[in-house]
């Protein structure tokens, strides 16, 4: 299933490296450092930004994995970890990066 259509899982699993490098394939955009998985976002302007922010912050309710995200007028950029395996990254990061991807894909075309 692709991980779009997945779901968070209450207890997120540290994923090792090989499995990182392989799910990075996954969400085009997104870079790992430091055990976080990051994009930046770049909108048209603001009221677009504030509301992709609130359409990730639904996702992150939904599935109750839940983000930083710094917001400037133009740019969001949202990152992930899973504070539950010790923040290190998990299935739940990656399947969350997708779903971001996909809103944004949406917004760009509203
Ligand atoms: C109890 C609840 O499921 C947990 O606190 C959730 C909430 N949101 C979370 N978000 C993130 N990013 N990592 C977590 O481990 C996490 N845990």
């Amino acid at each position: 299933m692709k991980l779009e259509q997945r779901h968070c899982t209450r207890q997120g699993v540290a994923l090792d490296r090989a499995a990182i490098a392989t799910l990075l394939h996954e969400v085009p955009g997104w870079s790992v450092a430091d055990n976080v998985l990051a994009r930046t976002f770049t909108l048209p302007d603001y009221r677009a930004t504030i509301a992709f922010v609130n359409a990730v912050a639904t996702l992150a309710e939904h599935e109750d994995h839940h983000p930083e995200m710094t917001v400037g007028y133009t740019t969001c950029r949202v990152s992930w970890t899973t504070h539950s395996a010790g923040s290190a990254l998990s299935d739940n990061d990656f399947i969350c990066a997708a779903k971001a991807n996909a809103l944004y894909l949406n917004q760009e075309n509203a």
